[in-house]
């Protein structure tokens, strides 16, 4: 689902980000990315979802790859990537509908399929009802949980989440990361950015390491080749 080969990174003017990165996810893979703070996490998923480019080597994402991609398919590469961020980005002048249906409207849904597909989304993540709250009312958790139904409202085939626990207490942080694991149960394939080694080492997935912009393998299932 996910190839890097031999992706560097150096952003202008700065220090190389990420040197030398190979690695794979597999289709319907479940796998955390962790490393100290500037160590190349987010940069590494800005790359898949072409927020960056990479400065050397070549970034595949469900077969393509994004190097070869003009602008105009840049979009509908972003519907196959979800994205779950730490402060979740919601807007909170909206309601938890607005800020859930966002993605559908920049694709152009009919306000019925819309309004199904919001639905869905909500109830995969325990919030259905909840539609017409507005997020400022809900707890941290619960808005953690509009960002990520907020992701997977177009059903991404791939799951992209930097620090989406870090606010939040240990229960809390436990519960968002089932969540996560339902959606891998459902073929999604799932890579978190975080620095909660507590909770990574509970959930016994597989463990990518990034050390000053290089790749270390640790630990989970596979016989993986990191270079
Ligand atoms: N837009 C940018 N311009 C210049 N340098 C950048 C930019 N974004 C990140 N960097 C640098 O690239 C390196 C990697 O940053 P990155 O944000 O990917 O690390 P991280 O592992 O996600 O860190 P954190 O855990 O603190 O979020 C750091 O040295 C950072 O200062």
């Amino acid at each position: 689902m996910v190839r890097f080969d031999r992706v560097s990174k150096r952003y202008p003017g700065g220090k190389e980000a990420l040197t030398g990165v190979s690695f794979e996810l597999q289709r319907g893979e479940f796998a955390f990315l962790t490393g100290h703070s500037g160590a190349g996490k987010s940069t590494l998923l800005k790359l898949m979802m072409l927020m960056e480019r990479p400065s050397r080597g070549q970034v595949f994402v469900d077969g393509q790859n994004l190097g070869r991609m003009s602008s105009g398919q840049i979009p509908y590469h972003r519907r196959k990537v979800g994205v779950v961020f730490q402060n979740h980005q919601l807007l909170f002048d909206r309601s938890v509908y607005e800020n859930v249906a966002l993605p559908l409207q920049i694709a152009g849904y009919t306000p019925a399929e819309a309004g199904r597909r919001v639905r869905a989304a909500l109830d995969s993540v325990g919030l259905l009802g909840m539609e017409k709250r507005n997020p400022i009312e809900l707890s941290g958790g619960e808005q953690q949980r509009v960002g990520i139904a907020r992701a997977v409202v177009n059903k991404p085939a791939l799951l992209l989440a930097d620090e989406p626990t870090g606010n939040l207490d240990p229960e809390l942080s436990a519960e968002i990361m089932n969540l996560f694991a339902r959606f891998q149960q459902v073929g999604v394939t799932v890579l978190i950015a975080t620095h909660d080694i507590a909770l990574v080492e509970r959930m016994g997935s597989r463990r990518i390491i990034l050390d000053h912009g290089q790749m270390h393998e640790a630990g989970g299932a596979g016989d993986w080749h990191v270079g």
